[in-house]
């Protein structure tokens, strides 16, 4: 196993994340998270969260020592996001788009990040992943999928599975129904959730392709995102509505489609009839190896 992944028994786990959570600085720790006041409306690009009386940017961390940044890529509106310790400079970067390699490479560059693993949240049907040909150019940086996938990378991801950066860390939940291998990449302290596309805000990923199965998501959804506090932000992989960031608790009581029963769920989405990606015959090829197939 590579080393910048941990995998840590089930049962571990809680005391870990105790320890990790008891161990937070600057006055600040998870607990002071459940005081914090979310204004009205979080989605807003210009609105802000409020946490021990001050006011944090929805696309800024609020966990101390993190440097956090969400990029977008306007043809597939997908959500890119990096992460880095601000003292030892590891990062990680989640769902990177062919695209936008320059504009990531040179914000990682300019920012004097070592960049050590290259995160897909599942094999994308929309887009192609440039973590094949950031590898290229950053020698040492490995590429991470869920071992469900069906994809080839350097690191095979299971539920549990840590990819530790610094002293922060993302830790693998399994949240498949849009993909088999969709995974969402939670936050150390459970403050911020990559969900990919198991949960959109206001939405969800579609499941009529690629062992798409809608009773799987809504047990996902619930078993594996909706358990988390309810003030973790939501980062999806993707929006069409401009909308940037969400809750766990805005969307446990407000997404539209996974408020329903499990049978209303389905039927929803045996019913979306919508038009298959434009790019779905190159980008899964493609991802299926690192978005090198034919680039
Ligand atoms: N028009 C876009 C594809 C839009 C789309 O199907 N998005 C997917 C996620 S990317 S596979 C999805 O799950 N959407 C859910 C929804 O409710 O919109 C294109 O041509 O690429």
């Amino acid at each position: 196993m590579c080393s910048v992944i941990s995998r840590i028994k089930p049962v571990r786990r809680l005391v870990a994340l105790e320890r990790s959570l008891s161990s937070k600085t600057e006055g600040w720790s998870y607990a002071a998270t459940q005081n914090r006041l979310l204004c009205p409306g979080v989605n807003s690009l210009v609105e802000t969260l409020r946490v021990n009386g001050r006011s944090y940017s929805t696309t800024m961390a609020m966990t101390p020592g993190l440097l956090f940044r969400q990029l977008f890529e306007k043809e597939s509106s997908t959500y890119t996001y990096l992460l880095a310790d601000k003292d030892t400079k590891e990062a990680v970067i989640i769902d990177p788009v062919l695209e936008t390699i320059d504009r990531d490479l040179k914000l990682v560059q300019e920012l004097g990040l070592k960049l050590i693993v290259a995160v897909n949240t599942h094999c994308h049907a929309d887009h192609i992943t440039s973590t094949g040909l950031m590898k290229k150019r950053l020698p040492g940086l490995k590429s991470a999928i869920s071992k469900f996938s069906g994809a080839s990378a350097d690191i095979h991801l299971l539920e549990g599975d840590k990819i530790a950066f610094g002293r922060h860390c993302l830790v693998v939940r399994e949240t498949p129904g849009h993909t088999d291998g969709c995974t969402t990449l939670v936050s150390g302290d459970e403050s911020m959730a990559f969900t990919g596309d198991a949960l959109l805000i206001r939405g969800c990923g579609r499941t009529d392709f690629q062992q798409g199965c809608a009773t799987r998501l809504y047990d996902s959804v619930h078993q594996k995102i909706f358990t988390l506090p309810e003030e973790c932000l939501i980062y999806p992989a993707h929006d069409y509505l401009g909308q940037m960031v969400s809750t766990v608790g805005e969307e446990r009581k407000l997404n539209p489609r996974l408020t329903k029963s499990k049978e209303e769920f389905v039927d929803i989405m045996n019913n979306l009839n919508l038009p298959k990606p434009a790019k779905i015959d190159v980008s899964v090829p493609a991802n299926l190896v690192c978005g090198l197939h034919g680039v």
